[in-house]
């Protein structure tokens, strides 16, 4: 009786997805199934549809079809927006950030799109309290108090990322997308930023598409692995690792090729 006997636990779910390109098929009946709270990599050689994946997910391309479910519920004929309300968000470019605001107002713009005001109301809300006292616990969690009155265009790099993390965050999403976090990071900034990313994450899903395989073997509680338009693999990192399939289709050449860098180091 009770519809909760019913409900999947899954926060997300991918069922025989399939995304042609005219008459290319890229995503090639796509299976995967994460739980909350669970923290995923995607990774695969280049070519193999992890972006277009994402724009699935997010909405920004509808599947040619196949199944995608958001605590049980189908979001795949959703439109972005509504799939962002539905609790699912994916992390900005830099380039999106709004950058002659001060880091406080960015992220005070993604608490209040969260609310669902617009930003006719700016005027009227910008008394809030609550919302402030929300903005400023932000960036304290991101450490970039100390920049809450900097214009976003004058933070470094890696600054800006961790911006672009706390607008994709601010709203509550349980289910976090983001795309190469780290990426154009220094080694110490990555392993800074790891450890953000976990902090500011905890307790949501966490689904990030990754090439680094370090970030990937220190953030990643599962990794799916996509080939081709499939997901050959989808276990914790050493079984991924230890998986003859995936070593033979793509893992064991990025590993030598990685440990050739550190090598070379
Ligand atoms: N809008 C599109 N129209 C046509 N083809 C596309 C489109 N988007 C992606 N593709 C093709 O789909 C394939 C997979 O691309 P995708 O960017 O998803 O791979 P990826 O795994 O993210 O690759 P990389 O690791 O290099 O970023 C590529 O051959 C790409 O050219």
């Amino acid at each position: 009786m009770s519809t909760s006997v019913n409900n999947p636990p899954w926060a997300l779910e991918l069922r025989s997805l399939r995304k042609s390109f005219g008459r290319s098929e890229i995503i090639r009946g796509a299976e995967l199934a994460v739980k909350p709270g669970e923290r995923v990599a995607i990774i695969g050689p280049n070519g193999a549809g992890k972006s277009t994946l994402f724009n699935l997910i997010s909405g920004r391309f509808a599947p040619s079809s196949g199944e995608i479910k958001l605590f049980g519920e189908r979001i795949d004929q959703l439109a972005p927006h509504q799939i962002n309300r539905r609790g699912l968000s994916r992390s900005f470019q830099v380039s999106n950030l709004f950058t002659r605001l001060s880091v406080f107002e960015n992220i005070r713009c993604a608490l209040l799109w969260s609310m669902g005001h617009r930003y006719a109301f700016w005027k009227f809300l910008a008394g809030l309290d609550d919302l402030n006292d929300r903005a400023d616990e932000l960036l304290e969690m991101l450490h970039l108090d100390k920049k809450r009155d900097v214009p976003a265009m004058n933070l470094t790099y890696a600054e800006a990322r961790a911006l672009e993390i706390g607008i994709t965050i601010a709203g509550g999403a349980k289910v976090i997308l983001l795309d190469e976090p780290t990426a154009g990071m220094s080694k110490s900034e990555t392993k800074r930023f790891i450890q953000l990313i976990r902090q500011v994450t905890e307790g949501r899903t966490l689904l990030t598409v990754e090439h680094d395989m370090g970030v990937v073997f220190g953030l990643a509680d599962k990794i799916a692995v996509l080939v081709y338009g499939e997901v050959i693999a989808f276990d914790t990192p050493d079984a991924v690792r230890a998986n003859p399939r995936v070593q033979e289709a793509y893992l064991g050449s990025v590993l030598a090729e990685s440990q050739a860098q550190g090598a070379h180091a």
